[in-house]
């Protein structure tokens, strides 16, 4: 018989009213709406939030149009090895910054604060250049995600680091919970819903250290 191990760390920000939502965006909120006392046998709950709160992936049709909905993106990006990355020292990540951990597994999972607070929306984020897109792209890289609620800053109009990493086929994944978990290598869940057409979705983001 298989022994029972807990090696699965949880990356995910807690979905609760207090969660941080974009400024004019859709707060958080969980009810029930039918309570067992009513039902006679069930209590049956109802969600309500932007896709972009807490821990989520974005779709291309987030911010283009005519991009992949949430149904025609593919699973196995989601699943696999990653590689965490400190990129606390810097304002601005790069590909020569990136090059010190080169081979690159396909997945990278970028810790840009030692700190974070689910519950307040940042003022700033750490700049992504966006050349790192064709560049991981060459490495073999198709997700990337990060502990901060964009990969582009967040008064952009343009999306251009959206652009950069989806233009490569390099999938996003925002709002990570990196604080409890030290750099190196480990393997990842962050599986979507199925929301068929939805510009993204809400994960429950988890890792295991790489023995
Ligand atoms: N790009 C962000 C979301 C985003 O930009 C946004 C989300 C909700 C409401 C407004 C937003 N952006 C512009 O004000 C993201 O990918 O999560
Ligand atoms: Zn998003
Ligand atoms: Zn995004």
């Amino acid at each position: 018989m298989e022994e029972f191990v807990m090696t699965w760390i949880d990356i995910s920000h807690p979905l609760t009213e207090k969660v941080a939502t974009w400024s004019g965006d859709t707060p958080f909120s969980y009810e029930v709406v039918w309570p067992k006392e009513e039902s006679g046998s069930v209590n049956v709950g109802k969600i309500s939030m932007s896709i972009h709160t807490g821990t989520h992936i974005d779709a291309p049709f987030h911010f283009d149009s005519e991009g992949k909905r949430v149904g025609a993106l593919d699973v196995s990006v989601y699943i696999g090895t990653s590689k965490v990355i400190d990129v606390s020292e810097v304002s601005c990540v790069t590909q020569e910054l990136l090059a010190d951990y080169l081979p690159l597994p396909p997945r990278l999972l970028l810790k840009t604060k030692q700190q974070t607070d689910p519950n307040r929306f940042p003022d700033h984020v750490t700049e992504l250049d966006p050349r790192i897109g064709p560049w991981l792209k060459e490495q073999g890289v198709v997700l990337l995600g990060i502990d901060t609620a964009s990969v582009d800053h967040l008064e952009s109009k343009e999306m251009l680091v959206h652009y950069a990493l989806f233009d490569n086929g390099v999938h996003i994944l925002e709002n990570a919970w990196l604080d409890h978990v030290a750099p190196g290598d480990y393997e990842l869940i962050a599986l979507p819903l199925n929301i068929i057409d939805a510009d993204g979705s809400p994960v429950r983001a988890v890792i295991r250290p790489l023995l």
